[in-house]
């Protein structure tokens, strides 16, 4: 008894509480920030499936090496490697898209906001639905086809490479004149990216759900095939009754009015007042609380 207490005071006094210094916190701060954008990844790509799968076989070679399986451990560990690499080459395509993600993201902006006082995030403006509005019901009007996909969170630079970079702020003019009948850019979809149009003539993955209307022709599987893949809204009018309709999340909503194509687009626009004068808020109300304690 007295020798396990005198160990255990052993071990107690050797525990020590490890100096934390700058480095440290910056150190903590950066893995808390790649450890939230690989969440955030996971989130919005085929990868949680994989994320699941992974867990699973860990929970596996737990079991294994609990009850010392050694056969199964001893196979693992012969795989391991070649599983690793066969997981990157099959994962390719999103582990660009995360590191393109993490290259556009103004990481010290996100990080710490030094702008003081309150900021609109939003994907688009005000001005751009519009513009989007009014091109789909004016084309809708004289039955020019089109096929307009926005980005959301998940970036469509994959299927930007597949079209025309045209890289040009968004008004209604120019949409009605890139799905001109007989004109080189009107085949395809066109891409928008905060408010500017990207690309036009662009390739979208047709959709194989064998739910859409049979009358429904490759333009609306296109622009469903677009939605199931990532988290794009899709609009598309049709040459041939010049309704406008709308993909998201891959379903589609069919004839939508001007008012309903609004309301979606103010959705998708995700405006947020973000009110960047809290820290310095906390900040100064820390130093009233200091001062006010001073003067007691
Ligand atoms: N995979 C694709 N990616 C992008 N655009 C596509 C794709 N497939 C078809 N399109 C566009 O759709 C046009 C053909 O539309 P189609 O008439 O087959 O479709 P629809 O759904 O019946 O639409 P509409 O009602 O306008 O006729 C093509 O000219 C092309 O511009």
């Amino acid at each position: 008894m007295q020798d396990f207490s005198g160990n255990l005071i052993e071990t107690l006094s050797r525990l020590a509480f490890p100096k934390i210094g700058i480095i440290d916190i910056i150190q903590i701060a950066l893995i808390a920030f790649f450890v939230y954008q690989f969440m955030v990844w996971i989130k919005y790509t085929h990868a949680y499936t994989l994320l699941k799968g992974i867990l699973v076989v860990l929970l596996f070679i737990l079991i294994a090496y609990i009850f010392r399986m050694n056969t199964i451990l001893w196979i693992f560990s012969n795989l391991a490697s070649t599983l690793i690499v066969g997981v990157i080459v099959i994962f390719q395509p999103e582990l660009r898209k995360v590191l393109e993600q993490l290259g556009q993201k103004r990481i010290m902006a996100s990080l710490i906001p030094f702008d003081a006082g309150k900021e609109v995030k939003e994907r688009f403006t005000d001005k751009t639905i519009s513009e989007l509005v009014k091109a789909c019901f004016d084309m809708g009007e004289v039955k020019t086809g089109a096929l307009i996909v926005i980005e959301q969170n998940e970036l469509l630079t994959d299927y930007i490479r597949t079209g025309i970079n045209l890289d040009a702020i968004l008004t209604s003019q120019l949409l009605i004149n890139i799905f001109e009948h007989n004109t080189p850019l009107h085949d395809g979809a066109v891409i928008v990216r905060e408010n500017r149009i990207v690309a036009a003539t662009c390739y979208l993955p047709l959709s194989d759900n064998m739910e859409l209307s049979k009358q429904l022709g490759t333009r609306h599987r296109a622009g469903v095939g677009i939605s199931e893949q990532t988290d794009s809204v899709t609009i598309i009018v049709s040459e041939e009754t010049g309704q406008v309709s709308v993909a998201q999340g891959g379903k589609l909503t069919r004839s939508v009015n001007s008012a309903k194509l609004r309301e979606i687009l103010v959705r998708a626009q995700n405006k947020q007042v973000v009110d960047n004068s809290k820290l310095r808020h906390l900040l100064k109300g820390r130093v009233k609380h200091e001062e006010a304690k001073n003067n007691r």
